[in-house]
């Protein structure tokens, strides 16, 4: 077991891991304020962008403009202000936008790829971690995720609704660093300063109070969704989750690389000094699905030296549970060590428990990895 600890191929997040940082442009930013995508302003984004990736961030687009792309590509259609309207748009303007970011990318020679959520595909624990997984291989492969929300199928009840929450959870997915909201203002006011010109930025947050939600109004433009509130409510969701959050002026020049180079720009949200316990509060919000039971060395490398679980280690799988379900993970005397979302479901468990994990691909004829059950994705018992 404490052999093959030191052979898995575990992403390690130690001093030397690159910061992996979510960059969300608001349709405001993107279409600089005009009907359409700007693809002049485009370009220095992917620039900068590109400039990071090749300097070894992990960096992960969250966009917007879709529904602005598909207006436009259609000719600016007077339609009826239904939600089918706005997924027709949709429909036709995310085709257009992956297209421009595409385009775009291939003059740096960066490829990128494009995942499509709704908040079904976060909240279900399987498919969690099967998005989850998606977004791991393409940054391991060093390909650049482009992420929009599913518009153009998700119904009301599905959907996250904006892309700033959305891309609080898509930081959360990637573990992300940092996460920074683009938009058409210098970052948070104390007033919307489209309606008073007098207002003033604030640098730092430090506490999301009702106070600082109540500055929060909606979005200035009918193209942009939800304004600066659900920019808080993103930075609340991100922030309480491990990952500072920052809102600035998408039309800045440079204003990503800036950011990436620890440069004030806009209004930071700092991370509260409590945000691992709630990440995994977030993530264990479920009663345990079975047991797994594991035998003095997996023991040791969960409790004392904070690793992974590994097929080798599991002695027996009790109960039947899907892969992302919560376990809990209990010693060979029936005492409970953690509490755990395994990668495999208890079927599979129980065909590759002690057994190598080299051996799980001839075993299942598939994988999701060396690990059984992802140091990150456990709670040990203290
Ligand atoms: N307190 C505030 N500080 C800054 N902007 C605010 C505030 N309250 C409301 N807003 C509005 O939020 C808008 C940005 O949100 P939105 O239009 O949704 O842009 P995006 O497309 O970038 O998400 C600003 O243009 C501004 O009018
Ligand atoms: N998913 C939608 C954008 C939703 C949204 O939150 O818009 P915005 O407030 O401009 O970030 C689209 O691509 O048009």
């Amino acid at each position: 077991m404490m052999d093959n600890q030191h052979k898995t191929s575990e992403p390690q997040k130690t001093t030397e891991t690159p910061k992996t940082i979510v960059v969300k442009f608001g349709t405001s930013t993107l279409t600089q304020g005009t009907p359409k995508l700007n693809r002049a302003h485009m370009i220095s984004i992917v620039k900068q962008i590109t400039d990071l990736h090749n300097a070894g961030f992990r960096m992960v687009i969250v966009t917007s403009g879709a529904m602005a792309a598909g207006r436009n590509y259609l000719g600016h259609p007077q339609l009826p202000p239904t939600i089918a309207s706005k997924q027709m748009l949709a429909a036709v303007g995310q085709s257009q936008l992956i297209q421009t970011w595409e385009k775009l990318f291939d003059v740096y020679d960066i490829r990128i790829g494009q995942i499509l959520l709704t908040r079904a595909d976060i909240e279900d624990r399987e498919r969690f971690l099967n998005a989850r997984d998606t977004l791991q291989a393409l940054l391991d492969n060093r390909i650049i995720p482009v992420i929009n929300e599913n518009d153009a199928v998700a119904t009301a009840e599905i959907k996250v609704g904006d892309n700033d929450n959305l891309s609080a959870l898509a930081a959360i997915l990637v573990q992300a660093d940092q996460l920074y909201l683009l938009t058409d203002q210098q970052g948070l006011f104390d007033s919307d300063p489209r309606k008073n010109p007098a207002a003033k930025l604030i640098p730092v947050v430090e506490q999301i109070t009702d106070h600082i939600r109540s500055i929060a109004g909606g979005s200035g433009t009918n193209l942009g969704t939800g304004g600066m509130s659900t920019k808080i409510n993103a930075a609340d969701v991100a922030t309480r989750s491990g990952v500072e959050t920052i809102i600035a002026p998408g039309d800045r020049l440079n204003v990503i690389f800036d950011l990436a180079h620890g440069e004030s720009i806009g209004t930071k949200f700092t991370v509260p000094s409590a945000h691992l316990e709630s990440r995994k509060q977030w993530l264990f919000a479920a009663p345990s699905a079975g047991v797994l039971i594991v035998d003095d060395g997996a023991v040791n490398a969960i409790t004392v030296q904070h690793k992974s679980l590994l097929p080798a280690g599991i002695i027996a799988v009790e109960g039947r549970f899907s892969r992302g379900e919560v376990v809990k993970i209990c010693s060979q005397d029936g005492s409970q060590i953690a509490l755990g979302m395994p990668r495999y479901n208890s079927d599979a468990l129980a065909r590759i428990k002690g057994k190598k994990s080299t051996d799980i691909e001839s075993i299942l004829g598939y994988e999701y990895g060396a690990v059984a059950v992802h140091r990150d994705d456990m709670i040990v018992k203290k």
